[in-house]
């Protein structure tokens, strides 16, 4: 895995443009997810633990929105279920190239893991097979918030019984007081992992456009809307939770 540093928002920018997966991000990506998201390094090697318990034999596993396959790693590791594939999905040519790389890397150290297909293309516009694993792992606050709910009654639709979508997503809080302490406490956490002031502000207005997180109280509205039965959160750090949903 690269370990370049993420230095992309360091210099003062005369305008900050729109967050973009591009090839300047994904050199950097590693190192930015990790020092960004709280609990990112737990939620992911424990996705694969959780895929472990739902994994059906002879079906699909998604990791939508896969950027460098780090879950599709993890899926990997941890999922022994017989006939299980993984399929990676993202429309960045930039990161599926690289993922393709990673993946590379991970069949040449280990033998007997999953098969995997990475796709370049929009979740958007995919035609799910019948899945027990489905991982949105911060994909779906990049989708527009009008399709979000057809994109998770199509999930919804391919998952087997005992299969499970899992849902990792920034949040926002209903609650004033919350949405202020929470956020003041990502700044620090992004601080403490040694972001400037300018750093933390321009990635800000970099994000605000195209990123738009939900409260906890919506995710579970929209996901029982879709024709999932129950929701259930599993981990929470700051402001970045990930959820269960059954079919
Ligand atoms: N419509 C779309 N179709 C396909 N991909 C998309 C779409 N919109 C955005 N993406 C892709 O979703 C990914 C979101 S990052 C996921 C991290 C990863 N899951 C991880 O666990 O490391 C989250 C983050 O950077 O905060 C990017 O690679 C986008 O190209
Ligand atoms: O950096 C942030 O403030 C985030 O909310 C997380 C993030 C991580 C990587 C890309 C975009 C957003």
């Amino acid at each position: 895995m690269s370990k370049e540093p993420d230095r992309l928002f360091a210099q003062p920018l005369a305008q900050v443009p729109d967050f973009a997966f591009n090839e300047d991000v994904v050199r950097v990506f590693p190192d930015m997810i990790k020092r960004s998201v709280p609990g990112y390094p737990t939620i992911v090697e424990n996705l694969g633990v959780l895929a472990a318990q739902f994994a059906q034999p002879n079906s699909v596993l998604y990791d939508l929105g896969s950027s460098l396959g780090a879950v599709t790693q993890a899926l990997r590791r941890h999922v022994r279920t017989d006939g299980c594939r993984v399929i990676a999905v993202d429309n960045s040519a930039a990161m599926v190239e690289r993922c393709r790389e990673y993946l590379n890397g991970q069949d040449s150290m280990f033998q007997e893991l999953l098969p995997v297909e990475v796709i370049e293309g929009d979740i958007l516009a995919l035609t799910f097979q019948p899945a027990s694993v489905v991982a949105l792992n911060f994909t779906l606050q990049f989708i527009a918030p009008d399709q979000r709910t057809a994109l998770l009654s199509r999930i919804r639709q391919s998952l087997l019984p005992g299969g499970a979508l899992i849902l990792s997503e920034k949040l926002r809080f209903n609650d004033v007081e919350e949405h202020a302490l929470l956020t003041d406490l990502h700044v620090a956490f992004k601080r403490a992992n040694g972001y400037s002031e300018l750093e933390i502000a321009q990635k800000r207005s970099a994000i605000e456009n195209v990123m738009k997180p939900d409260s906890l109280e919506e995710h579970r509205e929209r996901l029982l809307a879709a024709g999932f039965s129950k929701v259930v959160p599993w981990f929470q750090c700051l402001n970045f939770a990930s959820l269960i949903a059954l079919p």
